[in-house]
């Protein structure tokens, strides 16, 4: 049961709340104790609105970067930049996230949100008391200890479990729903949060791939709602107006071509490749994964034609370009 309060929950973070925000990550590396050097001298860019695929095998570093954005893994060395998106970057009033102390790092972490592949949701507890724990960065610990949230963030999530289609699901357990409904949850927690980046990793791992598209869909719409101005929207959430960034950690090229707006190719803790989707051809696959025969399948090497070329994950390699959102409601997706 979540009891409402009076009180409103709505305090932002500074500097220049209202601005979308960039990120910028300047020769970021990370070795971890055991000698590991996860990631070399990473710098990159993400401007409001972006949705950024990362790829790369296995143990290049994707997580690694991931988690060193919100220093939920600490930096060896680098910076990592949160501010407004202005002509000039950067901008004077940036947040340099690698060097917040603990109260400012849980202040800037309310504008990021995280979703896994495990969905990290508690299971006992029900849909709406996951999705309302996206406000407890912003809600003083007594009130979310008795679970008493403004009336605001309760309507918000309301409004946002009905925009990924869960409304009817508010009151069942966690633990009742599928693995799709559950990223649902996720990603409708990270909403609550109304942040203005979306660390995403790994969404689609433990999911079919129907549902994987669905989710991949849903991450790409939301991100260009909260770019689009209407009266619905609150802090950055859909309808906001402001820009909501993303930077999703996926395995299945495929998806990442279908559903990203750029792809970023991470090898040995290195940036490979940095691009559109449709730059993955066989020669940037190669640099990002090492050697392989992509234009095959078992089938070709016994046959000289007939079947069509696909990538690795699956993907036709002469395929349509990034899938616009659909701007479709996901009510009865699933
Ligand atoms: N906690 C840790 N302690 C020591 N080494 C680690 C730790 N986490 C990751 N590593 C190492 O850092 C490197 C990068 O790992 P990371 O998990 O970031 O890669 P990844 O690209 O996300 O891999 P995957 O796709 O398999 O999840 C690997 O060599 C890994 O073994």
């Amino acid at each position: 049961m979540v009891c409402p309060t009076t009180a409103s929950s709505a305090e932002r973070v500074s500097p220049d709340a209202r601005s979308p925000l960039a990120l910028r990550l300047v020769r970021l590396s990370k070795r971890y104790p055991a000698g590991d050097l996860a990631l070399s001298d990473v710098s990159l860019s993400v401007p409001p609105g972006q949705v950024l695929g990362l790829i790369g095998p296995s143990g290049a570093g994707k997580s690694t970067l991931i988690r060193c954005i919100n220093r939920l893994v600490e930096p060896t060395s680098g910076q990592v930049f949160l501010g407004p998106a202005r002509p000039g970057s950067p901008a004077p009033d940036e947040i340099e996230l690698s060097a917040l102390g603990r109260r400012g790092l849980r202040r800037a972490r309310r504008r990021i949100g995280m979703i896994f592949q495990e969905f990290a949701l508690v299971e006992r507890l029900t849909v709406m008391e996951n999705v309302l724990s996206g406000r407890l960065g912003y809600v003083p610990f007594w009130r979310s200890w008795l679970r008493r949230f403004p009336p605001a963030d309760i309507a918000n999530a309301y409004r946002l479990l009905d925009r990924v289609g869960l409304a009817e699901h508010a009151d069942k357990r966690a633990d009742a729903l599928s693995g799709g409904q559950r990223q649902r949850v996720g990603i409708t927690r990270a909403l609550a949060q109304e942040p203005d980046l979306l660390l995403v990793d790994e969404p689609t791992a433990s999911l079919d791939p129907k549902t994987s598209r669905q989710i991949m869909r849903l991450l790409r719409e939301v991100c260009a709602e909260a770019n689009r101005a209407d009266d619905t929207g609150r802090g950055s959430g859909p309808g906001s107006g402001r820009g909501l960034a993303a930077i999703v950690n996926i395995h299945d090229v495929a998806l990442a071509q279908q559903f990203m707006m750029r792809i970023v190719g991470l090898r040995a803790g290195r940036i490979v490749y940095d691009g559109p989707p449709d730059g993955l051809s066989p020669e940037v696959l190669t640099q990002i994964y090492g050697e392989e025969d992509w234009g095959s399948t078992t089938e070709d090497a016994g046959h000289s034609g007939g079947a069509p070329e696909r990538h690795p994950a699956g993907a036709t390699q002469h395929h349509p370009g990034p899938e616009p959102p659909t701007d479709q409601s996901m009510a009865g997706a699933l």
